[in-house]
């Protein structure tokens, strides 16, 4: 181990949910030492994504207790273990939604290690010897170097959490299904968190961007200040018919159960539906709206840590920043709720080291 780091485990702070009512307060909890591989990280900013209202509350029938949300992590290196050659103490890093996998399935060995079927989710999780994962709304983590990454010289912290899980969850699917090149005309339903990093990025690709929401409200905000090409409320049925067949692919980033078909339709010849959303209700359409256009309905789950890298490098060649309301964790029941009420814009950033954790604890 290198000098200075401990042979003791390390005691953290963070806000956890108890139950399925999803409130957080805080919790004390022991992180595992740091190992040969590991690095300790001091978080200074955490993103809140929905998936974190998904799982504090119980979604998905999968959450354990007291879970500690926040996979959208900035932090500053504490300690690093003696086989850590990545990083460094003072080093600015991020971590995301995966901090472990096997190394030895095809995933893993091609980059893909968010598919690995033993990743190991960065809270709602257990290592191993089966110790609990615990996120980013807390004041320390200890990860394995391979899930950690720099975040670029002259990026502001709280400007690159959310391109940890929002901004790589649009970056890796248009890069995997080959909707990278410019001149594609794209669509983003859902204009939040991951929707607006969705046009951010799909701009700076070169793309007509078509933004689709739930109602108007959005609409000046998104072609006045995201840059968006053209705005459609989903519930304007003129001007959905009037789009149909326009569009390359539509990223789909609803986080409740919808109709597929208006959306479909929105596609033309080999168009791709990508869904992001995380719902707990089958989703349906009918056959010939996917034949009468050999169109594709899609999935597609974070990024890979590669991929976190070149979204982040990406961001800093383009300029592209991410659009955040930054709160204290005291703040951070209110935030959900927000959230929930699809009233932010268009993520929040818990400001983690400015709270004081230690003191609530
Ligand atoms: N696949 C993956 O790897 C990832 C999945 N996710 C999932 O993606 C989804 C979106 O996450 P995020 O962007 O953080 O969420 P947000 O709440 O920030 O954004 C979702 C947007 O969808 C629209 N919306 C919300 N509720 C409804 C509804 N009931 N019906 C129709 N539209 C609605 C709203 O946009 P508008 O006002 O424009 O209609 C809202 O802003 C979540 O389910 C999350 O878990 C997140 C990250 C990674
Ligand atoms: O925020 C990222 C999480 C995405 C996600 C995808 C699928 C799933 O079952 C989840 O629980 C989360
Ligand atoms: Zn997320
Ligand atoms: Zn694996």
């Amino acid at each position: 181990m290198a000098s200075g780091a401990t042979e003791t485990e390390r005691t953290a702070v963070g806000w956890a949910a108890r139950d399925a009512g999803g409130h957080l307060s805080p919790f004390s909890y022991t992180l595992r030492k740091t190992g040969p591989e590991d690095v300790a990280i001091k978080v200074l900013y955490c993103g809140i994504c929905h998936t974190d209202i998904h799982q504090a509350k119980n979604h998905l029938g999968m959450s354990r207790y007291p879970m500690v949300p926040g996979h959208e992590v900035v932090g500053e290196v504490e300690e690093v273990g003696a086989e850590v050659t990545k990083f460094r103490a003072g080093d600015v890093v991020g971590v995301g939604l995966i901090v472990g996998c096997c190394r030895q399935c095809h995933p893993c060995k091609s980059s893909n290690e968010q598919y690995c079927p033993k990743k190991i989710w960065s809270y709602n999780d257990v290592y191993p010897d089966g110790k609990p994962t615990q996120g980013g709304f807390s004041s320390a983590m200890v990860v394995d170097q391979k899930f950690v990454v720099k975040i670029p010289a002259g990026m502001a912290p709280e400007q690159a959490a959310p391109l940890l899980c929002a901004g790589v969850t649009v970056y890796s699917p248009l890069k995997r299904f080959n909707l990278a090149a410019p001149g594609l005309r794209g669509g983003v339903l859902g204009l939040g968190g991951v929707g607006h990093m969705g046009v951010k990025l799909a701009k700076a690709m070169g793309h007509h961007v078509t933004v689709i929401s739930s109602s108007d409200k959005k609409r000046g905000e998104a072609v006045d200040h995201l840059g968006a090409d053209a705005f459609l409320a989903s519930s304007d049925g003129a001007a959905m018919a009037a789009a149909a067949g326009t569009l390359d692919y539509v990223i789909d980033t609803v986080p409740a159960h919808h109709p597929l078909e208006p959306y479909l339709a929105l596609l033309g010849l080999d168009g791709k539906l990508i869904v992001m959303g995380v719902i707990g209700q089958p989703l349906s359409f009918l056959s010939p709206m996917l034949m009468l256009g050999r169109k594709s309905i899609a999935g597609s789950f974070v990024g890979s840590v590669e991929e976190a890298e070149e979204t982040l490098a990406f961001c800093k060649d383009k300029g592209v920043t991410s659009q955040i309301e930054v709160v204290k964790m005291g703040y951070v029941n209110e935030a959900l709720e927000r959230l929930e009420r699809n009233d932010v814009r268009y993520r929040f950033v818990v400001d983690v080291a400015g709270s004081n954790l230690d003191g609530a604890a």
